[in-house]
C-alpha cells in the first residue's frame, strides 16, 4: 500500500495551489479586461493561503489553523465561482459565496472550541465547497454559446468530479473512517489533498483554455468583421467571394454581385453628424439582411458601399432580389429627433459568365453597372 504523507501533500497542495494562481494572476495582467482570471487568482491564493495554515497545524495558533484555514478554502472555491459568473457574464449572487464562508467559520468555532469534533468538520468543509463546486459546474453547462459548449462541458466535469471526491470523503467520514490525527497517513485524508492538487491543475488548464478559446474567437471576428456594421469587412467579404467563385467553377452553377451604394450619403453626413451617419449604416446593414436569403453573403467593402454576393443566383433572381433589397432599404424608417431620415441606394448587378473565373473582373462589371445606376438618377438598379 503506497504511504501518503500528509505535510509532503499539505505543502505540495500550497505550492501548486500557488503556482496557479500565479498563472491566472498573469493571464489576468495580459487581459485585464477578463476580470474572471482575477477572481480565480485571488481564489487559488486564498486557498493555497488555507492550506498553508493547515500544513502549520501545531506551530501556529489553533484559530488560525484550523477556522481561518479552513474559511480561506472555502472563501477560495468561492471566488472560483465568482469568476465562473464572471466569465459566463452572469450576476454575481455574493450572498451565496458569503453564507458559505461565514457557515464553516462559525461551526468550525463550534466544532473546535466548544465541541472538538475532527469528523464533523471535515464533513462540513468537504460538503459546502462540493456544493460551491457543483454550483460552478452547473452554471457552466447551463449557460453555453455553441462555440464555448465543449471547453465548458470540460471545465464543469473537472468542478463535478471534485465535488463527487468530497461529497464521497463526507459519506466516508460519517461511515466511520474516523481521523483524530489530521497528519496519521490515512488513505481518505492523502487522497483529500490529492484531489486538490490534481482539480487545481485541471481547472487552471480548464479556465486557460475557456479564456484563450474566447480571445481566438474575439480576435478572428475583428479580423473578419466590421465594427460599425457587425457584417463581413472586405477582407472577408473578398476571402468569401473567391471561395465562391471556384465553387461555382467546379459545380457549374450560377452566382450573381449586388454592389450597393447609399445615395447622396455625404449630404447625410452634413446635415445630421456623423454619427447620425453611422447609425444610418448600422440600419441600413440590417435592411439588407433581413432582405436577402439564409445563404446570401453580405460585406461592407467601403464607406457607404456594400457589396453582396448571391449564389446559385441567374440574373433574372438577382434583379429580383435587388429590388427587394432597394424596397428594404428605401422603406426602411430611421428617425433623429423626430425628423424620419429617407435613404435611397443605387445597386449595380454583375452575374457570373461561363468562362469567367476572375472575381475582380465579376466585381468590376458590377462596379460599372452601379455606376450606371448613379448616372441614371440614383435609386435605381442597373445591370
Ligand atoms: N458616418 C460615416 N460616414 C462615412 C463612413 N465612411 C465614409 N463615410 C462618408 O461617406 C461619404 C461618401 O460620400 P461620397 O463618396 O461623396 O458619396 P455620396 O455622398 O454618397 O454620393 P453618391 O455616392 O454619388 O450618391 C463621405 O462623406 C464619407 O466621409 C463611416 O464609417 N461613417
Amino acid at each position: 500500500m503506497i504511504e501518503l504523507d500528509i505535510r509532503t501533500l499539505s505543502l505540495v497542495a500550497v505550492l501548486v495551489t500557488l503556482l496557479m494562481a500565479c498563472a491566472m494572476l498573469l493571464l489576468w495582467r495580459l487581459n485585464p479586461e477578463e476580470r474572471s482570471a482575477r477572481s480565480w487568482a485571488i481564489g487559488n491564493a486564498a486557498i493555497a493561503i488555507g492550506f498553508l495554515c493547515i500544513g502549520f497545524r501545531g506551530i501556529l495558533p489553533l484559530f488560525i489553523s484550523v477556522p481561518v484555514a479552513n474559511t480561506s478554502i472555502v472563501l477560495g472555491y468561492g471566488l472560483l465561482l465568482v469568476g465562473v459568473w464572471e466569465f459566463l457574464g452572469q450576476s454575481k449572487r455574493w450572498w451565496i459565496v458569503v453564507s458559505a464562508t461565514a457557515f464553516v467559520f462559525f461551526s468550525f468555532l463550534y466544532f473546535t472550541y466548544l465541541s472538538p469534533d475532527i469528523p464533523s468538520r471535515i464533513v462540513i468543509v468537504s460538503l459546502v465547497i462540493a456544493a460551491l463546486s457543483g454550483v460552478s459546474a452547473q452554471c457552466l453547462l447551463k449557460d453555453r454559446t455553441p462555440r464555448m459548449r465543449k471547453i465548458q462541458a470540460l471545465t464543469a466535469a473537472v468542478f463535478g468530479l471534485h465535488a463527487l471526491y468530497l461529497s464521497l470523503r463526507s459519506i466516508l467520514t460519517l461511515a466511520g473512517v474516523h481521523i483524530q490525527d489530521l497528519f496519521a497517513s490515512n488513505w481518505v485524508q492523502g487522497l483529500a489533498f490529492l484531489d486538490v492538487i490534481v482539480s487545481a491543475i485541471c481547472l487552471t488548464f480548464a479556465f486557460t483554455s475557456m479564456i484563450n478559446r474566447r480571445l481566438q474567437f474575439h480576435l478572428n471576428h475583428l479580423a473578419s468583421y466590421d465594427l460599425l456594421t457587425e457584417v463581413f469587412n472586405r477582407r472577408a467579404f473578398e476571402q468569401a467571394a473567391v471561395r465562391e467563385m471556384s465553387r461555382c467553377a467546379r459545380h457549374k452553377t450560377m452566382l450573381s454581385v449586388l454592389l450597393l451604394d447609399i445615395d447622396h450619403f455625404k449630404r447625410i453626413n452634413d446635415r445630421y453628424g456623423h454619427s447620425v451617419g453611422d447609425q444610418v449604416l448600422k440600419s441600413t446593414a440590417t435592411a439588407i439582411v433581413g432582405a436577402l436569403r439564409k445563404e446570401d453573403v453580405l460585406g461592407r467593402i467601403g464607406g457607404e458601399e456594400f457589396c453582396m454576393l448571391l449564389p446559385e443566383s441567374d440574373q433574372e433572381s438577382a434583379i429580383d432580389i435587388s429590388e427587394r433589397v432597394r424596397m428594404a432599404v428605401c422603406t426602411n424608417t430611421i428617425t433623429h429627433e423626430g425628423q424620419t431620415i429617407s435613404i435611397t441606394v443605387s445597386i449595380g448587378v454583375a452575374t457570373i459568365q461561363p468562362d469567367d473565373t476572375s472575381w475582380i473582373s465579376l466585381f468590376q462589371i458590377a462596379d460599372q453597372a452601379l455606376y450606371r445606376a448613379k448616372a441614371g438618377g440614383r435609386n435605381l438598379i442597373a445591370i
